[in-house]
């Protein structure tokens, strides 16, 4: 049975065929080369670059809905909430770009990072080229790269191209099988490259912070580690930093408090 990825990359790559027919690559080679060079997410996520005592970074997430949640917040300004996030701490801003399964946008992006100094990440599922100079032209500073949709050299290929553009990566992964080929591009890179690891199984929805506290050691020395997902509690992300967690990925929980400001501040204030 099509499990949830397999039905948002099908039309993820139904959507690209479109915009590429409508937006050529070249053009989009061309935004890209005009866009400012991207700011320093990986720097940003660094303990020397937080103000002390906060447990660990923040990547704080604009995310209006999502498969496993329905609705979130349908209505959200993008432009508001990260301005939100960016005051009240978050060392860098994910905003979800995906359309159909998300309700984000390129434009969201877009006017996110006009709006912030801080880092901001293209959450999208990217399968191809085109959507890293379609990143970088919105102005995205680094993109996700999800290694259970890039099988074989594909990981490998897309992360290099990113390097070519200036784009950071964060790359995420959930199969523990796949955490030999991450961490190698990882170490090898380790300027440009974060490691993530989703908490939440995409096959099930079923999220379980173990995962992370599981592969953590398996991240290698220099890079940092980032857990994604259904972190909701200060004592939560208390137990993913004593663990060498560096940083956590957060949209619902910030998404759905009636204070994102004091939200952000209860879970990784110092
Ligand atoms: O969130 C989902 O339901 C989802 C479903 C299928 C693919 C990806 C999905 N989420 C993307 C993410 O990685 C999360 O938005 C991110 O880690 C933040 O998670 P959360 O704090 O639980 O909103």
């Amino acid at each position: 049975m099509a499990t949830i990825l397999d039905k948002i990359l099908t039309r993820t790559r139904t959507d690209l065929a479109a915009r590429e027919a409508t937006v050529p690559q070249s053009r989009q080679e061309a935004l890209a080369a005009t866009t400012p060079p991207a700011r320093d997410f990986t720097g940003a996520l660094r303990p020397e670059n937080r103000d002390e005592g906060t447990p660990l970074a923040l990547i704080a997430e604009v995310k209006r809905a999502s498969p496993s949640a329905g609705p979130i917040a349908e209505a959200a300004d993008p432009v508001g909430v990260a301005t939100i996030y960016d005051a009240a701490g978050a060392q860098c801003v994910s905003v979800l770009t995906d359309g159909p399964f998300f309700g984000g946008s390129l434009d969201d992006l877009k006017a996110v990072r006009s709006a912030i100094d801080r880092p901001v990440l293209r959450k999208d599922f990217i399968v191809s080229r085109y959507q890293l100079a379609e990143a970088r032209a919105a102005g995205a500073d680094a993109v996700l790269l999800i290694a259970e949709c890039l099988p074989g050299d594909e990981l490998a290929v897309l992360h290099a191209a990113a390097g070519e553009y200036g784009l950071h990566t964060l790359i995420e992964l959930y199969e523990p099988e796949n955490m030999p080929r991450v961490a190698a591009l990882a170490a090898a890179a380790p300027e440009r490259t974060s490691i993530g690891v989703n908490n939440r199984d995409l096959r099930t929805f079923t999220v379980d912070l173990e995962h992370s506290l599981k592969l953590v050691a398996d991240c290698p020395a220099g890079v940092t580690f980032v857990s994604e997902s259904g972190i909701r509690t200060r004592k939560e992300i208390d137990r993913l930093a004593a663990a060498g967690v560096g940083a956590v990925l957060i949209g619902e929980t910030l998404m759905r408090a009636p204070d994102s400001a004091a939200k952000v501040r209860e879970l990784v204030g110092g």
